[in-house]
């Protein structure tokens, strides 16, 4: 309200009537007078202030009736005021009202306002983006013009070219048009003057004629006058000389003159010739101008038809322009699609070439690769049997000698002479010399050794008789020789140290990797490992779980392993625990475990003496589905126990019953092999486990390699000399053939050695 006040300086009442506001003051008004006795009245801002600041001034101050009179009017007039601003709110209130519905009014209309102004506005846009699109191709359409337009400005310049070119050969031809007509007319007044040559010629001709007429007649006359003469000849005999004189004369006359006609006839018909040139040159003269008549009108009708169809040609002319730069185009693309094909049917009969000479070598290839196989198969039948051919050649009972280096603490005697080797030809890498109290004990083996030799070295050695297990033979290799000469070093090597793996491990690696490279030729092995130990002429199960089983107090097994052998050459032993093998790692982890089971003791030549005989049997069951061949191998590998002799063992108690039944043991193999050698009727195979549960592989049916291992120092000279004399009677034996085993037998059945 204030507000309402202060922008419109005074506050009006709906219906304005007078005064001001001296009249509201409560002395102007009467005192009992009320607003509506008043009516209706107007305050001004001023107004309002002065009666809300007014202050009633008294005459006397305990006047109370005169004070509250005042009061009374003061009252009044504030009443009226405060009606006055009731009204005043109303009416504003019914302005607002009306205000608020002209703002809603408004603001609807403003919102239609907006939508249609919207509307229009999309309009507007669309219109906009169509005229913006009909610009565009205005522009396109003009920009196109344009470039038709300088095609045909060009066009026409050219057109004007051609025009002036025409005009330049129009107006060559007029040229050349008033030459032929002068030339015509040269012609045509050559003609008139060849007409009147002709023409005198033929009065010339005519009067000659009459001229020859007139001679004839003259001749004639003559004649009649010659006949009249030789009438009066006998009448005028003196007037003939004079009259055959003038005969004479008038003949030469006569003659010349046909001589002149004569030339005068040629020169007619040369003149005929002539004029009948003439007139074909002429003629062609003519048809010249004529043709240049028709062509100069054939030039201006076109000229004209030209003009006239100038625009036509010039549209013609750009299509034709366009159609020729686009054939150009088509013409340009057809030429380099034709290249393009050209090149890659070139391409496609390379390939195609390319690909028949792959398929062709491909073919080539695969005969190759069959023959191959094929040779492959065949090579591997006479691999085998060249192999089986020198190891027969070579013996069957062969032996390697191995020499260990030295011992910390050991030495070779004096100037390390105890142990050489010759250097022959004959006896190199196959020959040792062993000094004996100044004496020297040479042998020949099929191998020796040096104490340099490695393990590899001499795995490389046996590496043949591995496979022929694997080709499905009996392959027994066992280490001989006096205790600590490395005899398990060589069969099992040192653990921890790959590099001294020994040969079981080896064998069994090599075994492994061939059954797997031969699967690829059809070949399918199942392998079997045991692994028993021979301790004092008792057969131990060293696979067995069963620890009272190997071990007692008494070192004797409870169980009984009864050693048979049937018909086929196969041994089993009784309650003997056979494994199946997969890996060489299994094997590796069943020879630690038969190892730690194994009867070792001490002696005064090694701190761990084996003092059994180690018997380590893998068998060897091979199908091969593409030939349908079976083999079945055995591979023994054996450490034997120590040789050594009694007194050096120093062996007391159960180490001399070890060391006895050892010895025992190893004689009975002795003997068994010299009797197989000198073919005796009896080979005494039961006198031992060792040599009875070898029986199958000494018997002549299996392929042998006995070490004999030395140990170098000179201290074990004696026992290294027995070692040797043994390891010679054995090589220089011959012990039978070995024979393939291929039958078909159940694996399950074969638990044996062999
Ligand atoms: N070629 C060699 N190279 C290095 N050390 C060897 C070699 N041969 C044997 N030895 C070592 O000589 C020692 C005796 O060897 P090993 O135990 O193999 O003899 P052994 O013949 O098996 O004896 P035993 O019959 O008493 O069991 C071992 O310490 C072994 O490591």
């Amino acid at each position: 309200m204030v507000g309402a006040m202060a922008n419109n300086g005074r506050i009006r009442s709906a219906s304005p009537v007078t005064n001001g506001s001296k009249d509201l003051t409560p002395n102007s008004a009467p005192a009992s007078t009320t607003g509506s006795e008043y009516g209706p009245v107007e305050f001004t801002r001023d107004d309002v202030e002065t009666l809300l600041n007014e202050r009633i001034k008294y005459k006397s101050k305990f006047n109370y009736k005169e004070r509250c009179e005042n009061m009374m009017e003061y009252i009044k007039r504030l009443r009226l005021c405060i009606r006055w601003f009731q009204e005043l709110e109303l009416d504003y209130a019914f302005e607002q009202e009306k205000l608020k519905n002209a703002l809603e009014l408004n603001e609807k209309h403003c919102a239609d306002m907006e939508v249609s102004l919207r509307n229009k506005e999309e309009e507007l846009n669309m219109i906009i983006e169509e005229l913006r699109k009909n610009f565009e191709s205005v522009q396109v359409q003009l920009a196109r013009e344009q470039t038709e337009k300088l095609a045909a400005n060009d066009s026409l310049g050219k057109e004007k070219e051609t025009r002036l070119a025409v005009e330049k050969a129009q107006a060559g031809l007029v040229e050349e048009l008033g030459k032929t007509q002068g030339d015509l007319q040269t012609a045509n007044q050559r003609i008139q003057s060849v007409n009147d040559m002709y023409k005198l010629l033929q009065e010339y001709n005519s009067s000659l004629q009459l001229y020859n007429s007139k001679l004839q007649g003259d001749l004639d006359e003559a004649h009649e006058t010659i006949k009249r003469g030789e009438k009066e000849r006998t009448a005028i005999v003196e007037n003939i000389g004079n009259l055959k004189g003038q005969f004479s004369a008038l003949q030469d006359q006569l003659a010349a003159s046909k001589a002149s006609q004569e030339d005068i006839m040629k020169q007619k018909g040369e003149l005929v010739n002539e004029i009948a040139s003439l007139k074909v040159e002429l003629q062609q003269a003519k048809e010249d101008r004529d043709r240049h008549l028709v062509e100069v009108q054939t030039l201006q009708t076109e000229a004209t038809k030209y003009n006239d169809f100038k625009d036509t040609i010039t549209e013609l002319e750009t299509t034709c322009s366009s159609q020729s730069t686009q054939i150009q185009e088509l013409q340009d693309r057809l030429v380099s699609s034709e290249r393009r094909l050209q090149v890659s049917d070139l391409t496609t009969f390379e390939k195609i070439n390319e690909f028949e000479d792959q398929k062709q070598s491909i073919i080539d290839l695969k005969s190759r690769v069959e023959e191959a196989e094929l040779k492959l198969v065949e090579g591997e039948i006479l691999r085998k049997k060249l192999h089986n051919t020198i190891l027969e050649l070579k013996g069957n009972i062969r032996v390697f000698c191995r020499v260990r280096p030295l011992l910390p603490g050991e030495n070779n005697g004096e100037e390390g002479k105890t142990i050489s080797y010759p250097t022959s030809l004959e006896a190199l890498g196959r020959g040792i010399d062993l000094m004996q109290n100044a004496q020297k004990h040479s042998f020949t083996f099929d191998k020796v050794f040096l104490p340099t030799a490695s393990q590899q070295d001499v795995f490389i050695e046996i590496s043949q008789l591995v496979q022929s297990a694997l080709d499905g033979y009996k392959v027994c290799i066992f280490a001989y020789g006096q205790t600590g000469s490395g005899k398990t070093f060589t069969m099992m090597g040192r653990p921890g140290n790959p590099e001294e793996k020994g040969l079981i491990p080896r064998c069994l690696e090599q075994i492994f990797e061939t059954r797997q490279s031969l699967r690829s030729q059809g070949w399918k092995y199942e392998l079997q490992v045991s692994m028993l130990e021979i301790y004092n002429e008792t057969i131990r199960d060293l696979l067995s779980t069963n620890k009272e089983a190997v071990r007692t107090d008494n070192g004797v097994s409870p169980q009984k392993h009864a050693i048979k052998h049937d018909a086929s050459g196969n041994t089993h032993v009784a309650e003997l625990t056979i494994l199946d093998v997969k890996s060489s790692r299994e094997v590796s982890f069943l020879l630690d475990h038969a190892a730690r089971n194994r009867s070792v003791g001490k002696t005064q030549m090694n701190e761990q003496s084996s003092r059994s005989h180690f018997v380590f049997t893998l068998r060897i069951s091979g199908v091969n589905e593409s030939t349908e061949q079976q083999v079945q191998g055995v591979l023994n590998l054996i450490d034997l126990a120590g040789s050594e002799r009694l007194s050096k063992s120093g062996s007391t108690g159960d180490r001399l019953k070890e060391t006895q039944a050892i010895n025992k043991s190893l004689s009975s193999l002795g003997d068994v092999i010299f009797a197989l050698a000198k073919k005796e009727d009896h080979v005494p195979f039961r006198n031992s486990k060792l040599t009875y549960l070898l029986q199958p592989c000494l018997g002549g049916d299996s392929k042998t390699l006995m070490f004999v291992n030395i140990a170098p120092e000179s201290s074990s000279t004696g026992e290294s000399l027995c070692s040797l004399r043994f390891a010679a009677r054995v090589n220089a034996c011959e012990i039978g053939t070995p024979r393939r085993q291929t039958n078909i037998k159940p694996l399950e059945n074969r638990l044996s050695l062999g």
